[in-house]
């Protein structure tokens, strides 16, 4: 049987009396997209930070193809957080000797290639771009890492709607064959036709996770449409 790419057993992350994540137990596979997708608060952050090594677990145990998150699991996840973490000084083509210079698997040629599809000139300095640029260039360093486990958290947020599909696509064709990729994200309609699979987090609780079609099937509707009845304020 294949080994999964993550699993979480019984795992708790509290902040004071709050349980961000909330006793969750659940088995990713290998080779899928999948979508994380819960309201504000619902713990997908707080997650992608436990995966990556950033927050220790409160109670529980995660593992990423069978190793505890550690340095010889950070090499092999290429992560995008909530927040920019570059320095705004540098110039973009720094930035990505920056990141050739730290990851060996990051492939510079492709970088290069999809800032200029995207028109962004590499000398500006990143204090220049604009946010949805600025995003751009993240996803871009991102996407150029050959990794096992893309973690994309709400990866196009800012990015304008005629640039997300060509942004979809390059997630797409850069993704490594038998690698997952999890991406949170509050723009279902415009991402869920990427997604294989589903996961619904409620309070940092398992709503369900499921396969696309299955939960489209059941429900007689669209994932976005599913989401805003399950989640209704
Ligand atoms: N460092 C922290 N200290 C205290 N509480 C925290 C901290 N980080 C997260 N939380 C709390 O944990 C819960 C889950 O937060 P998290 O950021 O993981 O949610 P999210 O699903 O990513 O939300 P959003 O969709 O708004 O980005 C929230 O109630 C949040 O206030």
């Amino acid at each position: 049987m294949n080994e999964p790419m993550i699993e979480l057993k019984n795992l708790t992350k509290s902040f004071g009396k709050k349980n961000a994540i909330d006793n969750l137990t659940l088995t990713l596979p290998k080779g899928k997209i999948i979508g994380l997708l819960g309201p504000n608060g619902s713990g997908k952050s707080t997650l992608f930070k436990i995966l990556n090594g950033l927050l220790e677990p409160t109670e529980g145990e995660v593992t990423i193809e069978g190793t505890k998150p550690s340095t010889a699991t950070k090499n092999v996840i290429s992560y995008l957080p909530e927040r920019t973490y570059l320095n705004e000084w540098m110039k973009v083509y720094e930035i990505m000797d920056f990141f050739a210079d730290f990851y060996e698997d990051f492939q510079k040629e492709k970088a290069y290639s999809m800032l200029e599809k995207l028109s962004i000139d590499p000398k500006a300095s990143l204090k220049t771009l604009s946010k949805g640029n600025k995003e751009k260039v993240q996803l871009i360093l991102v996407m150029s890492r050959r990794a096992k486990l893309y973690l994309l958290d709400e990866p196009i947020g800012g990015v304008d709607p005629a640039a997300r599909d060509f942004i979809l696509s390059t997630i797409l064709n850069n993704y490594e064959e038998g690698s997952t990729l999890i991406i949170s994200t509050h723009l279902i309609s415009d991402i869920e036709k990427i997604f294989d699979e589903v996961i619904l987090l409620k309070d940092g609780q398992l709503y369900d996770y499921a396969p696309v079609e299955d939960l489209r099937e059941r429900s007689g509707k669209s994932i976005d449409e599913l989401f805003r009845e399950v989640f209704r304020c």
